[in-house]
């Protein structure tokens, strides 16, 4: 769905250095990025700011033109193709909005379904299912600058969506929402990967974004891709250890020296105690099958690392 070989792209600062000096200072943006997303995935396109992410998807969109490298997205060269790509992928830029400002929002719809030539039967379908699951309803007829931010961007995911894509692309879609939009909407893009199969491809600063819809994650750091894999293989990658933590029926003094166990402490007198664990040399069912030999074991928890600190740590090792 979409293929990333080796892309560049530079922007050409200008500086006034004198009265009548200027300088030429060339920024490269996004440099040597490679990456694949297969048709139905959802992928996390992360990093901080500065990273290179808009610009990416700006180039994936056609709105910006690669200085070099090789892009296809849905098939087509975005650059050259702009028009036809318009017409296979939806694009919502949490930021900006594609919708008429003093219109009510089914008139911005009506607009769209002539822009892309949509029948009006599966127009009428579609903005009927979007409405009902993101409970739009009651709002079409009001102007989208009387929305609120959560019901604009709902908005602006119908208006995305209309035309049926095989692909969506989110730039920051959940910015500024407040905590129950944020959810509301993130629960429609999973059903919408899961169920209709459209493949997502999102950048974001909020993690718990990423964690709820996307299974895999690019990170980019300074216009390079850092890492590249399953969110839970790159959480073994960057933090070797878990911590598994027992409470017992009767207090132990110690429960140090089992496999794979690289420290151990207890609390609670003995009732609770945390043992840190190399994922590589043991697994939690093992070791929870070598407490209960020694303890009698009344409940248990295995900590991973927060995403946070997972992308954290990633970005860390430059
Ligand atoms: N139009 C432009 N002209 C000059 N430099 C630009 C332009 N657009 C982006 N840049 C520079 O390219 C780099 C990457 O910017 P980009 O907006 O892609 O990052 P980002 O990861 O989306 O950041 P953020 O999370 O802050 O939006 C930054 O150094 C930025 O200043």
């Amino acid at each position: 769905m979409i293929e990333v070989r080796d892309l560049r792209r530079e922007f050409t600062l200008t500086t006034r250095t004198g009265r009548f000096r200027r300088e030429r200072r060339t920024v490269r943006a996004v440099d040597a990025v490679s990456f694949d997303v297969a048709a139905g995935e959802a992928v996390g396109y992360v990093g901080p700011n500065g990273a290179g992410k808009s610009t990416t998807i700006k180039v994936l969109t056609g709105i910006l033109v690669p200085t070099c490298g090789h892009v296809r997205v849905s098939g087509v060269d975005p650059s050259r193709s702009r028009r036809e790509l318009a017409r296979r992928i939806g694009v919502v830029f949490g930021r900006r909005s594609q919708l008429w400002w003093d219109l009510p929002l089914r008139d911005s719809f009506d607009l769209l379904r002539a822009i892309y030539r949509v029948p009006a039967a599966a127009h009428a379908e579609r903005l009927r299912e979007c409405a009902e699951l993101l409970d739009l309803g009651p709002f079409l007829g009001t102007p989208v600058r009387r929305l609120s931010l959560g019901r604009r961007m709902r908005g602006e995911v119908t208006a995305a969506l209309l035309h049926a894509p095989e692909l969506l692309v989110l730039d920051e879609p959940t910015i500024g929402l407040d905590l129950e939009s944020k959810e509301r909407l993130r629960e429609f893009l999973a059903e919408l990967n899961t169920r209709r199969g459209t493949t997502l491809l999102l950048t974001t600063h909020d993690l718990d974004d990423i964690e709820r819809l996307c299974p895999r994650l690019v990170v980019i750091d300074r216009g390079t891709v850092l890492a590249d894999g399953p969110l839970d293989g790159l959480r073994a990658e960057v933090t070797p250890e878990r911590v598994l933590v027992v409470d017992l029926e009767e207090p132990a003094a110690d429960l140090s020296g089992l496999p794979g166990v690289t420290s151990a402490r207890s609390e609670l007198n003995g009732m609770r105690h945390h043992l840190v664990f190399r994922r590589a040399e043991t697994t939690a069912a093992a070791l929870i099958a070598a407490v209960a030999t020694r303890a009698a074991v009344h409940d248990i928890s295995v900590g991973e690392p927060e995403i946070d600190d997972v992308v954290r740590r990633l970005y860390a090792r430059r």
